[in-house]
């Protein structure tokens, strides 16, 4: 494949056409028109009433679109989208829609993925969906093993080890090699995304007070602490096991230059709560660039023209950034 004759163009799946992701592809497009050329893949008809749209065959016509005319490639859905009332009728077009993405960037035909979002029951009940979300997903079409999920803002960068299991698994299910794997997934992909040459990588423990010794907790003394004692002999900059409680405050903060937590919500509460409308979800470890907006399908306000668009547009700016188009 000729790097240099790939378009700047980011591939955008359409996500739930029931949730916020029709508006927020139109929103994005008015703030940012042709500076940051993407294409939107999805049925013109599930587009917010009077959008003005370019049908476009290939990502690179997005380049001559008038900056206030979304670029659309086509794709036909079963059903009708109804705003807030997800159908999984649609969900076979849905998943489509995040294939064709992604096999528009395999082919050099575009420059990254920016997914919006999906509901994941939807999928599985519309479509037998295997997957818990886009990164397992996405890890399956690029051909790897194991991707890492990200969420990244100005201010954190944070990476949870285990993702869609019940809190209830996730003690079984943290292993030395998915602790391992996720680790240096994550330090690959930041040196070769992010320019971090030796990332900063603080870890969390799992249990409070990082188990206060064995007293609340052993994971930290018999998984957690041995995987990092090995790692650090081979030369990467890690932390922790931490407390979790006391990880995330500026001061903290500003020793790493990524957080590693345990599970889902240790490491979504803190970007969330800090960050909701600019954090951006990326996928570490896949042989292309994808990123995400960092909320989901919204469905309690799609179709009142109520979704705020930032995440999306930090998201379109980090994968222009991470696949060298965008400044
Ligand atoms: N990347 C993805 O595909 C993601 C998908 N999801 C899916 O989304 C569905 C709904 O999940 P929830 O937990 O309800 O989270 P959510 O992020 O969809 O909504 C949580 C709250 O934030 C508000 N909100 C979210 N995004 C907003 C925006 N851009 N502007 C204004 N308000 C916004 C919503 O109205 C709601 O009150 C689930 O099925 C979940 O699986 C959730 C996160 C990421
Ligand atoms: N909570 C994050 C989320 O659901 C996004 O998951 P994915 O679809 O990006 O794997």
């Amino acid at each position: 494949m000729n790097v240099a004759a790939v378009p700047p163009v980011v591939a955008v799946s359409c996500g739930d056409p029931s949730g916020i992701g029709p508006e927020l592809a139109v929103k994005a497009r008015a703030a940012l028109g042709p500076s940051l050329p993407f294409v939107w893949i999805g049925d013109p008809a599930h587009l917010p009433h009077g959008a003005a749209v370019a049908e476009v065959t290939r990502p690179a016509d997005a380049l001559s679109v008038p900056g206030d005319h979304l670029p659309v490639m086509p794709l036909s859905f079963a059903a009708p989208a109804r705003p807030g009332k997800p159908d999984p009728a649609n969900a076979a077009g849905v998943i489509a829609s995040i294939d064709r993405a992604v096999a528009l960037v395999r082919q050099g035909e575009a420059s990254a993925v920016c997914t919006l979002p999906i509901a994941k029951k939807v999928l599985q009940d519309g479509a037998g969906f295997a997957y818990p979300g886009h990164t397992e997903y996405l890890a399956a079409l690029g051909g790897v093993e194991r991707s890492v999920m990200m969420l990244a803002s100005d201010r954190l960068r944070l990476v949870p080890v285990t993702i869609h299991i019940p809190l209830a698994e996730v003690p079984a299910a943290l292993t030395p090699e998915l602790l391992e794997d996720t680790l240096r997934i994550t330090a690959s992909g930041l040196a070769a995304r992010f320019g971090i040459a030796r990332p900063r990588i603080a870890v969390a423990g799992l249990n409070p007070h990082a188990g206060e010794g064995g007293k609340m907790g052993r994971e930290e003394i018999d998984l957690i602490a041995p995987v990092l004692d090995r790692l650090r002999a081979e030369g990467m900059d890690l932390t922790g096991p931490l407390p979790a409680d006391t990880m995330f405050h500026a001061a903290a903060r500003a020793g790493y230059d990524v957080a590693v937590c345990m599970y889902h919500d240790q490491a979504l509460i803190p970007i969330k709560a800090l960050d909701f409308d600019r954090g951006v979800n990326v996928t570490l470890g896949l042989p292309f660039v994808r990123t995400s907006p960092d909320h989901g399908t919204a469905f309690d306000i799609a179709g009142q023209d109520r979704a705020n668009p930032s995440s999306t547009i930090e998201a379109l700016k980090l994968a222009a950034r991470m696949s060298g188009s965008g400044s």
